[in-house]
Parts: structure tokens; C-alpha cells; sequence
């Protein structure tokens, strides 16, 4: 499978370490990426032995099978209707991009129509089977999240005492922390929606991981997740679990067993 992928960050970087690198996944390569600086196209296109392309037409026209987005919630906004328009299936990690609703039924329609995928990886969470089974009968009954991280990731600055944030519905609070709770969405989209999936956020200074703790109550009984995720040394925001997360989607993509 020929992978293409958007942003040169922390996660765009491990995948090409993972797949071009380490070969930790035997039948992919990354063909290409789009990226912004064409500093960083030159230089992975030394270490990694990709195309580097700031152009999205040429960037999809580079002979790939599947696009990667690892960007922002923005760049979502930006490529996705065009890349599934291009007919090449699509892994997102900037998932709280489909709290908008009308762009999600889009995709969602233009996915149906071409026959073409969309994979929102599990991200830094887990327990999204749980939910997506309890909710498949429609009986599930609350969904909780909360957040907790280093300050200097949530609001930039530090704070002498734990912090609550913010609290409310997972609507608000991915318009409020667009690169910190990405997590929020997907387990809303899992589940009863973003306007019914609450969201409390604290910012700890003694925090050294990421953790998120997600309480589900149902017909099925009550789960209660406790990640306590390492965040990625090169953007501490991010945890290194939701990069594990996408190399988990690509490996699903070539296996045909699917487990849960
Ligand atoms: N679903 C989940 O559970 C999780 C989701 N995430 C999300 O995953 C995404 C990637 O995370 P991470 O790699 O850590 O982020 P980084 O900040 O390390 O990297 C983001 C990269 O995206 C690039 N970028 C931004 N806009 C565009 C664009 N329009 N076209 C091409 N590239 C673009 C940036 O470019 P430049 O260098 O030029 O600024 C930067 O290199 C983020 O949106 C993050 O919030 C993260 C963790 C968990
Ligand atoms: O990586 C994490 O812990 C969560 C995160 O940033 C997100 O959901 O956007």
C-alpha cells in the first residue's frame, strides 16, 4: 500500500520512522507528504527517501493509494472532501474537524457514493468498541471524559495548583482546545454525540503523562478507562499512543481478520 501524508510534525515523523525506516509494517511504504516548509520536503526526502510536495493536486497525483491526514483540524477542513474526491481512502487524526456535522454527513455521502473509506484512529484514548457496542442498541446512557495535562500544553503558560480549564459538552471544548482533546470527538462520535458527551479538562503541574479517564454508563453496566499516556517528546501535547493509533489503522487496512 502506497501512503501518502499531510503534516510535518510529531506523528508524520514517527510514521515515516515506523514504515520507511523500522518496516514495521511489510506491505506499506510512505510514497509522499504534503507539507508546508519546503525545508522539511528536502530534508525527509534525504532521510526518508519520500516526495516531498506542498501542491495538494501534485502531492495526489503521486501514485498513492491511501492519504494519512496528521496535520490540524484546519488542514481536515481544508483537504479531506478533496482527497475522498480523488477516490483515495483517508485516515484522520484530527477527528475533532468532524464535529461539524455538516462536513462529516459530506464525507460521509461522497465515502458512499465512490465506494471510498474514512478511519478515524482510536487516537490516545480506548474503550470506543465498548461504546460503539453499547450504543449500537441505542442504549447508552451517559458518556464522560476528563483530561488532564501539563499546563504548558493545555494553556501555555504554568499554573502553581491544578487547574480546572474548562467543563462542558465536547462540542465546546474542541472549539476551545483544538490540539489538546481531539480525543473528545471521536469517543463523541463513538457514542451519544458531542453535544451529549461531557468534558472536564485540568491542567496539573504535576502531571509528567497525558491521562484521560472515560466513564460510560449503559444497559451493558459501566466502564471506567484510565489512560496514562507518554506524550511524544517532540510535541508533549500529543501523546504517544495516538501516533501508535494510525500505524494500528494502517496495519487493519492490510489484514483481512478484524479484531472488535
Ligand atoms: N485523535 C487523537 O487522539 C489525537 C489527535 N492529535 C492531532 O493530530 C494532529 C497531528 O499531531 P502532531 O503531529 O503531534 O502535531 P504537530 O504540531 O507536531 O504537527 C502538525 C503539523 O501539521 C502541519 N500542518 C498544519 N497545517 C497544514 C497544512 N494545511 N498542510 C500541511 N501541513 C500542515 C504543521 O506544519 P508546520 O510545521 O509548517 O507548522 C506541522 O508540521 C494534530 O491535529 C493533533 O491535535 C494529536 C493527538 C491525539
Ligand atoms: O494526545 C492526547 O493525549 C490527546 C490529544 O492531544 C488530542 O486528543 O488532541
Amino acid at each position: 500500500m502506497k501512503i501518502g501524508i499531510i503534516g510535518g510534525g510529531s506523528i508524520a515523523t514517527f510514521l515515516l520512522q515506523s514504515i520507511n525506516v523500522d518496516r514495521v509494517l511489510p506491505h506499506c511504504t510512505v510514497e509522499s507528504v504534503l507539507v508546508r516548509r519546503p525545508e522539511v520536503a528536502e530534508e525527509w526526502e534525504n532521510r526518508y527517501g519520500v516526495n516531498g510536495y506542498q501542491d495538494l493536486n501534485a502531492f495526489m497525483d503521486s501514485g498513492i493509494d491511501l492519504v494519512v491526514e496528521a496535520a490540524t483540524v484546519q488542514a481536515v477542513q481544508e483537504y479531506a472532501e478533496k482527497v475522498i474526491a480523488k477516490r483515495k481512502d483517508l485516515v484522520i487524526i484530527s477527528v475533532g474537524a468532524l464535529v461539524d456535522q455538516e462536513l462529516y454527513q459530506r464525507l460521509n455521502d461522497s465515502c458512499r457514493q465512490s465506494g471510498t473509506r474514512i478511519m478515524l484512529p482510536s487516537g490516545a484514548i480506548g474503550g470506543l468498541d465498548v461504546i460503539h457496542s453499547a450504543m449500537s442498541s441505542g442504549q447508552l446512557e451517559s458518556v464522560s471524559l476528563t483530561t488532564r495535562k501539563p499546563p504548558l500544553s493545555l494553556i501555555g503558560r504554568e499554573v502553581e495548583i491544578e487547574e480546572v480549564v474548562f467543563e462542558g459538552t465536547a462540542t465546546e471544548a474542541i472549539s476551545k482546545f483544538p490540539k489538546n482533546i481531539n480525543v473528545a470527538i471521536v469517543l463523541s462520535l463513538a457514542g451519544l454525540g458531542s453535544d451529549k458527551t461531557t468534558v472536564k479538562i485540568v491542567a496539573d503541574p504535576q502531571a509528567t503523562k497525558n491521562t484521560h479517564c472515560i466513564e460510560a454508563v449503559g444497559a451493558f453496566g459501566r466502564m471506567t478507562i484510565q489512560l496514562e499516556n507518554d506524550p511524544m517528546p517532540s510535541n508533549p501535547k500529543t501523546s504517544y499512543l495516538a501516533a501508535l493509533s494510525v500505524l494500528s489503522s494502517l496495519k487493519k487496512k492490510t489484514e483481512y481478520i478484524s479484531i472488535g
